[in-house]
């Protein structure tokens, strides 16, 4: 019998460096509704909740953000997005040997982001990610956003997983908090779009590059299961 450890991941800041099109999406909507554009770094601090936050966020950071126009620019910034999620969004750099050497050891990946569902799972098709996941879940409207623990746990329901076998990696404080919520071990990659301090207690590891063979052996290493249940085969 092989024991193998489950590893989910977050999408946006995490495996793929998104924020450019982010930016591009909520200048288009801004433009719409006759707001200035946002830089860069203004954008990246308002991801990590969910596209209607950031939104909301864009329109607060450039006027007042009552429901209605919230509405109004989320569909512009979705419109857009949906052609347009791709043009600059590229993997960070070792992403991919990464989970290729994952899967090569037989370890079962998820994928749990904020993001909504279709974008997320197109991203990660027009970028060769999705094959290396059982499940992709993204926002859906009647569920909680992270730091909410019920995506994850969904998540390793759908994956058939105790949340006690699974890593998440994450680059976000609502990551940290989503795991220490769900009971999930957690690893945070510094180079993402981390804007708020982190919740205590520290991740189960740091890191910055996706060769750090620390993080493999982080993700490979034996799960440890919760009394009575039995491992994943
Ligand atoms: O859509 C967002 O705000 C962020 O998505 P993430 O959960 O992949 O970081």
């Amino acid at each position: 019998m092989t024991r193998t450890n489950t590893i989910i991941f977050d999408l946006d800041g995490t495996l793929i460096h998104s924020a450019p099109d982010l930016q591009a999406a909520t200048n288009h909507a801004l433009g719409l509704v006759g707001r200035p554009p946002l830089d860069l770094g203004t954008v990246v601090s308002f991801i990590g909740n969910g596209v209607e936050k950031l939104v909301a966020r864009a329109l607060v950071a450039t006027g007042s953000a009552p429901p209605e126009l919230q509405q109004e620019t989320l569909v512009h910034f979705l419109a857009y997005y949906e052609t347009h999620s791709v043009d600059l969004t590229r993997p960070y750099p070792g992403v991919v040997a990464f989970l290729e050497g994952l899967k090569q050891r037989g370890i079962i990946m998820g994928l749990c982001t904020n993001k909504p569902t279709a974008p997320a799972r197109d991203i990660c098709a027009a970028l060769d990610l999705a094959g290396y996941f059982d499940v992709i879940l993204g926002a859906e409207p009647d569920r909680a956003k992270k730091p909410d623990p019920a995506p994850l746990q969904a998540c390793c329901d759908m994956l058939g997983v105790e949340a006690s076998g699974a890593v998440y990696i994450g680059d976000s404080a609502v990551d940290h908090l989503t795991a220490a919520r769900a009971g999930i071990k957690f690893g945070l990659f510094t180079e993402g779009y981390l804007n708020t301090p982190l919740p205590v207690p520290d991740p189960d590891l740091k890191f910055s590059d996706w060769d750090d063979p620390r993080l493999f052996a982080f993700c490979t290493q034996e799960p440890t299961h919760k009394p009575g249940h039995s491992p994943v085969n």
